[in-house]
């Protein structure tokens, strides 16, 4: 029997998610706040509506009766999935992952109180008085985002005490939905930083992909590589947390489990109950299924015979530079010219300055260098070039 999936986000890591679900025979409802993003495009029906309006939600899901509701971006009013799931509705991963990863002071507290995970040192803030007081205690530089925001939206780091008003500013202005409130934590001096794909299931073991690498910049993945060689030790603490967090948030489907790797050893950072964007390199092909096909298989309670890496591979974004509407890409065929090339446009109708519209991927032999791998993703991102009009 196919199942309506009402998939709440519609961005390009939705779309892989629709496009994965939809091969083994389900239906897709695909919302957003705006029309024609890119899951929406290729769903079978689509919705638009201010996730964070708990009524306009209720609407939705007594209209379309979803079998099951797949959380796709964090500022949703997900205090109602716990009634949804009341209802009998599965809620990916689960009612109480995605509420508490909605907001970072849930899931923090979570990990560093009650979990007792290694964590940044970190205070709270709800006003430009307490973030003065909270950068004093958690001392320079540190860095200060919105409890409610994605993708760095809102985040700077304070290097000076100059920089704090500021960072206040910013963080008000970059925030999702209504809460001023903002974590501040001390900067971590790490050099590696990795998304640990982590995939729980209804029926059957936790199951680890190997580690992926990234760089970030303005607090956004600039590019990602696949696999990160860390030493065993770390990987077997990290792939540790990793299934007490998960167990401890409950539910079935993928996590990105973000690590950093400092000269002290690895701090728990963050996670997303859902695909990754870091996770877009296993487009490349560098396991035998997706971080979107294990998310669709672990959702729909289906098996997962085995996570196995294939090759080696690499994922560059392809940003926009300004504003604009009718975006067109110039540079698509010289960037797919080399061996193991491929690219991804993920379909947005509008670009803005730093938006991410798509991304390059480069896949080699199993054991090839990612670093040359990064190097070739880096320098085919940048032979596409994104083409807009002025909005009006
Ligand atoms: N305490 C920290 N010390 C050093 N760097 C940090 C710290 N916190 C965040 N960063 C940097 O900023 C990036 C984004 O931070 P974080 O993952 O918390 O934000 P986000 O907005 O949730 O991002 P996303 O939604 O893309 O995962 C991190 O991947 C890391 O590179
Ligand atoms: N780090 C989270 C992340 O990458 N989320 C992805 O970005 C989209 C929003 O993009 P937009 O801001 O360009 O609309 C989300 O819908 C999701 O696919
Ligand atoms: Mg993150």
């Amino acid at each position: 029997m196919p199942k309506t999936i009402m998939l709440l986000g519609s961005g390009e890591l939705g779309k892989e998610f629709v496009i994965a679900v939809k091969r083994l025979g389900h239906r897709v409802i695909a919302v957003d706040s705006y029309d024609d993003a890119p899951a929406q495009q290729v769903a079978d029906g689509r919705e638009v509506i201010d996730m964070l309006d708990g009524n306009a939600l209720d609407s939705l899901v007594a209209l379309h009766q979803p079998d099951i509701i797949v959380p796709e971006i964090e500022a949703i009013r997900t205090e109602r999935f716990y009634d949804y799931e009341k209802q009998g509705i599965q809620v990916v991963p689960s009612a109480r992952a995605a509420n508490f990863t909605m907001n970072r002071k849930a899931i923090r507290d979570l990990a560093a109180c009650e979990l007792g995970l290694r964590t940044a040192n970190y205070r709270y803030a709800a006003s430009l008085d307490e973030l003065r007081a909270a950068v004093a205690e958690v001392g320079l530089p540190c860095v200060v985002k919105p409890l409610m925001s994605s993708s760095g939206k809102g985040q700077s780091t304070v290097r000076s005490e100059v920089d704090v008003e500021k960072a206040w500013n910013y963080s008000q202005s970059g925030k999702r939905g209504d809460i001023a409130e903002v974590i501040v934590e001390a900067f971590v001096a790490f050099h590696t930083e990795i998304t640990l794909l982590t995939v729980t299931q209804k029926n059957g073991p936790t199951l680890f992909c190997p580690p992926i690498g990234h760089r970030q910049e303005r607090g956004d993945y600039q590019e990602s590589w696949q696999p990160c060689r860390i030493s065993p030790e770390h990987l077997a603490r990290a792939q540790e947390i990793a299934g007490k967090v998960t167990a401890a948030l409950t539910g079935a489907g993928i996590w990105g489990v973000e690590f950093f790797l400092a000269d002290d050893g690895l701090y728990f950072s963050e996670l997303s109950p859902r695909p990754h964007d870091t996770g877009m390199v296993t487009l490349a092909g560098t396991q035998n299924f997706s971080e979107f096909e294990l998310h669709a298989r672990a959702v729909l309670g289906l098996p997962i015979p085995g996570i196995e890496l294939l090759r080696a591979g690499a994922s560059a974004v392809i940003l926009a530079d300004r504003a604009g509407v009718d975006p067109q890409f110039d540079g698509v065929e010289a960037a797919l010219a080399e061996p193991g090339s491929d690219i991804r446009i993920f379909g947005k109708p509008v670009t803005r300055p730093y938006r991410r519209m798509g991304v390059a991927l480069m896949s080699g032999a199993p054991g090839s260098d990612v670093e040359s791998l990064k190097q070739q993703a880096i320098a085919n991102a940048a032979k596409v070039t994104v083409q807009c009009e002025d909005a009006d």
